[in-house]
């Protein structure tokens, strides 16, 4: 029995409408980083602290005033943003998640709500404006991402707890709308906003702010997709609503974590998309990333294939140098993940689950008829073992050169397809030609 919500999830279901399936199809996305905390990456005071380098400024206690004459040293010299466009173009990604403001409250674009933006700093010039116009140039879709909560701002509140509280943050959510119109309105192809910094019970406290926020940002940006993170109801429920439906556009939970392609099949009911670092938890440039494991191009390549086989975008994190140049990993795994995506992004691109069990080899994608298999795992009996739902029957397997490797029918929907006879040097993709009859006879009985 559901109960009635004011601001609630305002549509079951998934979109299906151009600029939801654009979305969805994109699959593959960067996300970037980019802000005072590039500066001291990661250490303060001589002292290294290990946590995230963009929550430096909560590590080592640093107060906002403090913190933020950071912005007398930005003047990022090496920064060119027809380079990272190219850059972002090799790596195959077709969307990319820009830090519009983290949490410390330095704004990438010339606010006039805030004297904390590039506007005040060395560096002068719009770079919010000089990437979208350079990311959408390549034919990349540009997201914004935007921290709610605000360490620059007086009146921001992790809590409501008097009327000067509610005063404060009221003023606080003024503060935040005039922000989020100003950057609708400055930068209309921005296809989506990625909310953070949300998790504050000020922010649970204010659900219809949320919902208002949404239905704001829809009515100047037809199409434009919002997070469910952003996302609070009339009762500060998350993500869900009390009625335990999806709010936003899509879930925005799996951070640094993927759900269980066993266990966690109910997340292809709805659209979702997962975001993950390069090191164990670095979104913000740090300058020493032996502090924690760093994923070879290999395990990045293998969460962005789980994410789409589970119906799921992925969004794989990049964090600039204060001078405008990446580091030497990120460069290297853009390049790696790129060479693969230009052979097998097939796969990818405009794929989502396929429905059938998972086996130990890897992943299924689909894209309509086509079933991909996404070979991690090569076994060596050398034989890949494939189930198919009932009805469903796999009639060929080739590889995306079009050879065919051979499927041989071994049990009633099961197949073995065999590996290529020269096994590939990483990860390499079958498709696979089916029948899909609903009425077949059960030729085993
Ligand atoms: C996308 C990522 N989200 C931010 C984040 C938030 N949190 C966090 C930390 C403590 C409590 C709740 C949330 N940790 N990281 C990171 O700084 C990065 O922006």
């Amino acid at each position: 029995q559901e109960i009635s919500l004011k601001y609630g999830a305002d549509r079951l279901g998934k979109r299906h409408d151009d600029s939801m399936r654009k979305f969805r199809d994109n699959r593959l996305g960067a996300f970037i980083h980019w802000g005072l905390y590039a500066i001291p990456g990661g250490e303060w005071n001589g002292k290294v602290y290990n946590g995230a380098a963009e929550w430096l400024k909560s590590w080592a206690k640093v107060p906002a005033d403090e913190w933020l004459k950071l912005m007398d040293q930005w003047n990022p010299e090496k920064f060119n943003a027809k380079a990272w466009a190219k850059m972002a173009k090799k790596m195959g990604v077709k969307y990319v998640k820009i830090t519009t403001k983290h949490h410390e409250g330095f704004c990438l674009w010339p606010s006039k709500y805030s004297q904390y933006t590039v506007a005040q700093t060395p560096y002068k010039k719009d770079i919010l404006g000089e990437l979208i116009k350079a990311y959408n140039d390549e034919g990349i879709d540009v997201h914004f991402y935007f921290s709610v909560m605000d360490w620059s701002h007086p009146d921001y509140r992790y809590d409501i707890k008097s009327k000067e509280d509610e005063a404060a943050f009221n003023r606080f959510l003024e503060f935040t709308d005039n922000q989020l119109k100003e950057l609708a309105t400055r930068y209309p192809t921005v296809k989506d906003f990625w909310f953070d910094g949300t998790w504050d019970a000020s922010i649970k406290k204010n659900g219809w702010w949320t919902a208002h926020v949404e239905q704001m940002l829809k009515d100047m940006l037809p199409g434009v997709t919002i997070n469910s993170r952003l996302r609070a109801d009339d009762y500060g429920k998350r993500h869900f609503d009390s009625n335990g439906h999806l709010m936003g556009d899509y879930e925005s939970g799996y951070e640094r974590r993927l759900p269980d392609p066993v266990k966690d099949v109910k997340v292809t009911r709805w659209d979702w998309e997962a975001c993950m670092t390069v090191p164990e938890n670095q979104w913000g440039y740090h300058k020493d990333w032996s502090i924690s494991y760093v994923k070879t191009p290999l395990e990045v390549l293998e969460r962005i294939v789980h994410a789409v086989s589970m119906g799921g975008n992925m969004v794989v994190n990049f964090g600039p140098q204060a001078d405008g140049d990446f580091r030497h990993e990120e460069k290297e795994l853009a390049d790696a993940i790129g060479k693969w995506m230009q052979e097998y992004g097939e796969c990818i691109y405009g794929c989502d689950y396929a429905g059938w069990d998972k086996q130990s080899w890897g992943y299924y994608t689909r894209k309509g008829k086509d079933v991909y298999m996404v070979v991690f795992n090569p076994p060596y009996s050398k034989l890949l073992v494939v189930k198919t739902p009932k009805g469903t029957k796999v009639t060929k397997a080739v590889l995306l050169d079009g050879k065919d490797i051979g499927v041989k029918e071994t049990a009633r929907n099961e197949y073995n397809v065999n590996m290529p006879a020269k096994a590939p040097a990483g990860p390499f993709v079958i498709k696979l030609q089916i029948e899909e009859d609903a009425s077949v006879t059960d030729k085993y009985r």
